[in-house]
């Protein structure tokens, strides 16, 4: 049994040999003639997936570590009889906490609490409900708008996009890309919806950089329509629009769901596909964990002001990758190549917290305490 892996899909090395003979690759690499005799693919996001590498081949499973995938031709693996798989919810709690860590610098930046503000999360699976608990943890109404889910569960405790556009504070966007769905997601954020927000909000895209269409972004930024960006993902990458990252409150390269435990969850999820396909035993995959932080406490104490939002920053910073980024746009890839995974809230402790800042702080996914 052939397996061939996305050479940068981390925790894999050394496991993933005791599924069969494995491959290391680039994603360029994945082409028709190095997939000929593979039984099993582990891609990333940036490994398209196509009857252009595909036809002919003998894989009979693709399956990705990634939550997104828009990356891979469903129609002809359906076509075709290949297999695929995602990996739902492996990096959910690292975009909830970039979505956190976002927030609190923000917060920050503009001298105001995020308590009593009202965020509007579009598209609440697995990653806007983690969005939904955190918002929460730090005092924010919610407002939730998710089509496909209200058809199936009816309206209660969902709204219409107009009404987030019109009531919120903070718009985040959380849905998978796709054109051709009964809700199609491509260009969501328009002029047209962009133009219905009423209270200057920052807007968040961490889901797909095509969920927007950058000149909107652009135009609604220069007018006023939106007081703060914070992008993630952008159209055409690694290719990004330089405008758009100049006029970017907060800009990252595509790293909100790389944290060291959504990666790890990743890489395990996918072998797990491959043990069940292939009917493969997995005590393997209990080694597999994230490394501890380098300094897994945090004395709150430290800080003087906006002490939960500091400690948040603590757990991760988008600020430094956003500096590299604005400096070097077009290492883009190299950038996610390279980059150092965070650990969750859930590796730290969180020391000198008063009753309430424990409470907003457990919340969060800390582990909080007074001494
Ligand atoms: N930036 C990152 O690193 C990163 C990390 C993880 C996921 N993502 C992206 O975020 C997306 C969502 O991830 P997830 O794990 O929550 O997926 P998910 O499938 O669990 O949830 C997506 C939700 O969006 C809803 N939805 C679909 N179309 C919609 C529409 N037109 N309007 C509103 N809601 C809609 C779905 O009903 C679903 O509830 C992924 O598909 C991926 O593209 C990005
Ligand atoms: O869809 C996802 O899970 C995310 O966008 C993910 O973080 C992409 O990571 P990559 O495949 O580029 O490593």
């Amino acid at each position: 049994m052939k397996i061939v892996i996305e050479a940068s899909v981390p925790y894999l090395r050394g496991i993933a040999e005791q599924f069969g003979d494995v491959e290391y690759l680039q994603s360029n690499d994945f082409d028709k003639e190095h997939l000929k005799d593979a039984d099993a693919l582990i891609i990333r996001s940036i490994t398209k997936c196509n009857a252009q590498n595909l036809e002919g081949t003998s894989v009979k499973l693709i399956t990705t570590a990634t939550a997104g995938f828009d990356h891979i031709d469903q129609t002809f693996c359906k076509e075709n009889g290949i297999v695929w798989k995602n990996s739902p919810g492996c990096n959910a709690d690292a975009v909830a906490q970039y979505v956190a860590s976002a927030l609190s610098l923000m917060a920050i930046r503009l001298k105001t609490s995020l308590e009593g503000l009202t965020i509007g999360i579009v598209g609440v699976g697995h990653v806007g409900r983690r969005v939904e608990l955190i918002a929460r943890a730090f005092g924010m109404k919610v407002l939730r708008n998710d089509p496909p889910r209200e058809e199936k569960e009816g309206s209660h405790g969902f709204c219409s996009i107009d009404e987030i556009m019109k009531k919120s504070d903070v718009v985040t966007f959380h849905t998978p890309l796709n054109r051709d769905s009964k809700f199609p997601t491509y260009h969501l954020i328009n002029d047209e919806l962009l133009k219905k927000a009423q209270k200057t909000p920052i807007l968040i895209n961490a889901c797909r950089g095509a969920v927007a269409d950058s000149k909107a972004l652009i135009k609604a930024k220069n007018e006023g329509i939106i007081k703060a960006l914070i992008i993630d993902c952008w159209e055409g990458e690694p290719d990004i629009n330089r405008q758009l990252l100049s006029l970017a409150d907060i800009a990252t390269p595509h790293i909100a769901g790389f944290s060291a435990d959504g990666k790890c969850n990743g890489a395990k999820m996918c072998l797990e596909n491959i043990s069940k396909f292939f009917d493969i035993p997995s005590e393997a995959l209990r080694k597999m964990q994230p490394e501890d932080p380098e300094n897994p406490l945090i004395n709150i104490n430290q800080f003087e002001d906006n002490r939960v939002y500091r400690t948040q920053l603590e757990s991760f910073n988008p600020e430094k990758i956003d500096k590299i980024l604005r400096l070097h746009p077009e290492n883009f890839e190299t950038l996610r190549k390279t980059y150092s995974y965070p650990r969750e809230m859930k590796a730290y402790t969180v020391r000198g917290a008063s009753e309430e800042e424990i409470a907003v702080l457990n919340k969060l996914g800390f582990n909080a305490m007074s001494y």
